[in-house]
């Protein structure tokens, strides 16, 4: 029941993380179950959704329960041996929310699931974005942006994401941190000098160190943002859209910077305070838009800036399913123009010979290359660095991290 609300929500347009915070305190025991099962029917969303318009042409009128028809529907799919009791619960939670007719249907519905299942499945195979559990116009963009890779990029925002920590290195070393985690029975391979792919996902509360600061939860992407932007003591950075502040923490952890993370979202904002408080870690933060420094900025120049935008999260979209489902296609023009007038600003607050980093989540084009490609025309003081002799980094997603984009830009010596 909890996770049809949380989806009933999300089809309403909010958004998961959003539906699951106003919902905890009312959340049963079972929360991370019903969390579970909340991602696992927004991934397959398309999928469902084909398989119920089948089964129920005309979709019901009340949300709540199209919603506790999906879940289900979702739950008998993925557990085809535990049928009998998804069928039983399924019915039990339709009769309380909509009477004996509802559970009716339910017992209807999932009965001609299992009984016309493999109909069911050729109207899913027949229909790519149902196939593929992608809105059709984002597999459109997919594909013209990435013609050799969007069906794998596609694969990947179905599968479970992987779980990464990153290890601080004021506080211990991969090889210690591995031994502690090896030590408690918990699984994980190395990567770099600061990253660490769990065998499979745990809960935080069983990592050893994490309270003490010692880890953090990173995807091994996102841990790239810190020595990409090469950062030295002494130097003033500012991380421009900061929170939670994982990649904040990872540059203080790095070195001894002067930090500035500024987020506009006081709420958010407050996750920076909490982690650095984890970590202790010296950022200072502040509440502001990035694109309007004139509200936040002490005048003085900035060494390094991360310019970690907001963006579609089209690369981390197994992590953020309901991503799929609530934006529009002219959603990502509106990012585009966001984030260009993020960088416009930003590019002025950086010191002569100082770097950029831009960074997204997003495997779309129009939010990397193409936005990357048009700044730099448009200020003729900005030379774009080589990372790993490339123009830019693009990690498409994969079995061991996320989709992040990477383009860094130096300011020339002697501008103005
Ligand atoms: C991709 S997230 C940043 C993730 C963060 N760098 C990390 O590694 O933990 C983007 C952040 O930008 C913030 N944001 C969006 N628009 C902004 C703006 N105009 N100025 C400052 N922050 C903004 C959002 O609140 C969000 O926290």
């Amino acid at each position: 029941m909890d996770a049809a609300r949380a989806v009933a929500a999300v089809t309403a347009g909010e958004t998961l993380d959003d539906a699951f915070a106003r919902m905890s305190d009312g959340l049963s025991d079972n929360g991370a179950a019903v969390r579970d099962l909340a991602y696992q029917c927004l991934r397959a969303h398309a999928g469902i959704d084909r398989r119920l318009a089948v089964l129920v042409p005309k979709p019901l009128r009340e949300a709540d329960r199209q919603a506790l028809l999906r879940v289900a529907l979702c739950r008998l799919e993925a557990r085809p041996d535990g049928a009998h009791t998804t069928v039983s619960q399924a019915v039990d939670a339709a009769r309380a929310l909509g009477g004996d007719r509802f559970g009716g249907l339910m017992n209807a519905v999932l009965r001609n699931a299992q009984r016309r299942h493999a109909e069911l499945e050729a109207a899913v195979a027949a229909d790519e974005a149902a196939r593929l559990q992608h809105p059709a116009w984002w597999l459109d963009r997919l594909r013209a942006d990435h013609p050799d890779d969007w069906a794998g990029i596609a694969a990947q925002g179905n599968s479970h994401p992987p779980m990464a920590l990153r290890v601080n290195r004021r506080r211990s070393t991969v090889d210690a941190a591995a031994a502690a985690l090896a030590a408690a029975g918990i699984g994980a391979q190395a990567h770099g000098t600061t990253g660490l792919l769990l065998d499979k996902p745990c809960p935080v509360s069983r990592l050893p160190g994490f309270a003490e600061g010692v880890l953090s939860v990173q995807d091994l992407g996102a841990q790239g943002a810190a020595a990409l932007l090469d950062v030295a003591a002494g130097q003033r950075v500012l991380d421009a859209c900061a929170a939670p502040g994982g990649k904040a923490c990872h540059l203080l952890e790095a070195a001894d910077v002067d930090l500035l993370a500024l987020d506009h979202s006081e709420a958010r904002a407050q996750r920076i305070a909490d982690n650095f408080a984890r970590l202790g870690l010296p950022g200072r933060i502040a509440v502001g838009d990035a694109a309007r420094p004139d509200d936040w900025w002490d005048g003085r120049p900035f060494d390094r800036i991360l310019a970690d935008v907001p963006c579609s999260a089209s690369g981390v979209v197994r992590r953020h399913p309901d991503a799929k489902w609530l934006r529009r296609p002219k959603d990502i023009a509106q990012f585009a123009s966001q984030q260009r007038a993020i960088l416009d600003a930003l590019w002025r607050v950086l010191a002569p010979g100082g770097k950029l980093l831009y960074a997204t989540c997003s495997v779309f084009r129009a939010e990397n290359q193409d936005q990357v490609a048009a700044f730099a025309a448009r200020h003729p003081d900005c030379r774009r660095l080589t990372l790993s002799g490339a123009p830019d980094l693009s990690l498409l997603p994969t079995a061991e991290h996320d989709g992040f984009y990477y383009a860094l830009l130096q300011k020339a010596a002697d501008a103005a």
